[in-house]
């Protein structure tokens, strides 16, 4: 199959791809396996790396930029648990400007440097009544409402290399690392706040009114944020084992009479409280997989 035509409504080509990981794979030693995307507030999962490489995002050619607090916007090479990762410390959101193509560029670079897990973490609402504050969310599934309305990262040319023209998304979320996710969970001390359910990406940047919410918890998402999805979406098509965690950083607003409202210092404070149990759910994890 050839290379996209320049033509081609899809954003880029296999080369220019090809050229961001050559140059990180000539600026590193690292050969990792293991992808790490950090959500809001939890690029201190990069921090547990050894034997660093760190490459700012403006210096890595074709990268995209991060904008939002509680993204460091860099690359993280290094070594965790004897094995080699690469740490994406801020991620692209659609809600910033970016097309749906550049948010889930780095992906298409992590296929072509030879990883072969992605482990993307978020923070989220909880939609589920029975979901606390602080609870981390192994995602068993997804809903991609964004793709609903035509923003697929797959749309437009496929290019055969990366994967097929339809893939399937029934199994996006790997049963075995999930397994290995709940009992790593159990032993680390974090069974007495782990849950296992449905993510549901919205487009953002607005937090979503009280119908919405309801609406979600009708169509059974039990997490509710603005990202995740088009990179998993686009991992899976490459192949890719997709391990993803939430950790719910706010309960949704559901009661016409409450005062709570959602905002991004919770969703930071909240992440804070939380990252060391994190961090160690993260690491030990990668020893186990
Ligand atoms: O999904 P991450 O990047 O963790 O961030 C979540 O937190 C932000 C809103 O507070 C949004 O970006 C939402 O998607
Ligand atoms: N859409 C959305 N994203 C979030 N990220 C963290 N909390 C939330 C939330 O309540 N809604």
């Amino acid at each position: 199959m050839e290379a996209a035509p320049s033509t081609s409504p899809c954003r880029y080509s296999y080369e220019e791809y090809k050229e961001t990981a050559d140059w990180l794979l000539a600026h590193t030693k690292q050969r990792p396996k293991i992808a790490i995307i950090c959500g809001s507030g939890l690029g201190g999962l990069a921090d547990l790396l050894g034997d660093k490489a760190v490459f700012p995002y403006e210096d890595i050619p074709r990268f995209p930029t991060s904008t939002v607090p509680g993204h460091a916007g860099q690359l993280v090479f290094g070594s965790l648990q004897g094995r080699d990762c690469v740490c994406m410390q801020g991620r692209f959101h659609f809600y910033e400007g970016y097309d749906i193509h550049t948010v889930t560029y780095p992906v298409r670079v992590f296929y072509l440097l030879g990883v072969e897990t992605v482990i993307v973490t978020n923070a989220a609402g909880g939609l589920n009544g029975s979901y606390n504050v602080g609870d981390i969310m192994i995602l068993k599934d997804h809903i991609n409402m964004p793709g609903f309305a035509g923003q697929n990262p797959l749309c437009g040319h496929n290019d055969i290399r990366f994967g097929e023209r339809f893939p399937c998304m029934s199994d996006a979320y790997d049963r075995d690392l999930r397994a290995v996710a709940r009992q790593t969970a159990e032993e680390q001390g974090c069974g007495g706040f782990l849950q296992e359910g449905v993510y549901c990406m919205l487009a953002g940047p607005s937090y979503e009114t009280i119908a919405e919410c309801k609406l979600l918890q009708m169509l059974g998402a039990d997490c509710v944020g603005m990202s995740t999805v088009p990179e998993v979406v686009v991992a899976r098509h490459c192949g890719l084992r997709v391990l993803g965690l939430s950790l719910v950083t706010n309960k949704v607003v559901t009661d016409y009479d409450s005062a709570e409202k959602a905002n991004h210092e919770e969703v930071l404070r909240t992440t804070q409280r939380r990252t060391q149990d994190l961090e160690r759910l993260v690491s030990q994890l990668i020893a186990n997989i």
